[in-house]
């Protein structure tokens, strides 16, 4: 089944003085159950690409289908509540709220999501999340109390807390030791054989160890 459709997608950013044409045309589809590795050089469009997948941003022209619906003709609210209740980010950064516990940062997108949910209900699914990423014992904790896997474990907690049909995660190994970086990659590949969509942009040739695809941005960009 097909979960995100990518038609003939230009992207263009035009500043002041430069315009800088990332792809052109480029067309592949993104199906249920994937396990994607997103490779490239820097600069290449790694993050603009997973941007638009990720309903962050729009192409310039060219169509993107989630689940089958446009969104090119849907308003700016529902664009955001798609990405709110399908879609669940991981970067490489962890990002993170320092003021907030780590309960509270794994609260947000329950908060922030329009089905809306009693204090209890949140409090079984964030507390069912902390469980599943072994991380239990830190909801009361600060970020800055963690080590750099904790927080990558604390940033897939509030990426999977809605049960997303998709998880995108930019560089998700790229702040953490090898140790960590095994264990993060462990732990998403235990979420795709559960069914979740995963989608990783990354450098890292370890990475190709897990993923099923590899998306090859100088494929995309001989495409144009
Ligand atoms: N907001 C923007 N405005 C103008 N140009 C941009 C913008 N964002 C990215 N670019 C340009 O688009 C191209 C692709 O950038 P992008 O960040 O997608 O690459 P990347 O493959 O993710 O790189 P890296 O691995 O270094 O993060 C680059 O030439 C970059 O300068």
């Amino acid at each position: 089944m097909c979960l995100i459709e990518l038609v003939n997608i230009t992207k263009v950013y035009r500043g002041k003085n430069v315009e800088t044409k990332v792809f052109e045309g480029i067309s592949f589809e993104i199906h249920v159950g994937d396990y994607i590795g997103l490779y490239g050089r820097s600069g290449s469009g790694k993050s603009t690409l997973l941007h638009i997948l990720g309903l962050l941003d729009r192409p310039s022209s060219g169509t993107v289908k989630f689940k089958g619906t446009d969104i090119g003709q849907i308003k700016a609210h529902q664009f955001s509540q798609i990405r709110n209740e399908h879609i669940g980010f991981v970067f490489q950064d962890f990002r993170l709220i320092d003021e907030l516990t780590i309960f509270e940062n794994v609260e947000i997108p329950l908060i922030l999501s329009k089905q809306k949910c009693s204090k209890a209900v949140r409090e079984q699914k964030v507390m069912a999340v902390l469980s599943k990423l072994d991380i239990q014992d830190k909801r009361n904790s600060y970020p800055q109390e963690l080590s750099g896997g904790q927080k990558q474990r604390v940033a897939i907690a509030r990426a999977l807390v809605n049960e997303p049909s998709l998880i995108l995660a930019d560089e998700p190994t790229g702040n953490l030791d090898e140790q960590a970086a095994r264990n993060t990659m462990q732990i998403l590949s235990e979420l795709n054989k559960e069914g979740t969509t995963i989608i990783i942009v990354t450098h890292d040739p370890e990475v190709k160890k897990y993923t099923d695809k590899v998306i090859d941005m100088r494929e995309i960009v001989a495409q144009m």
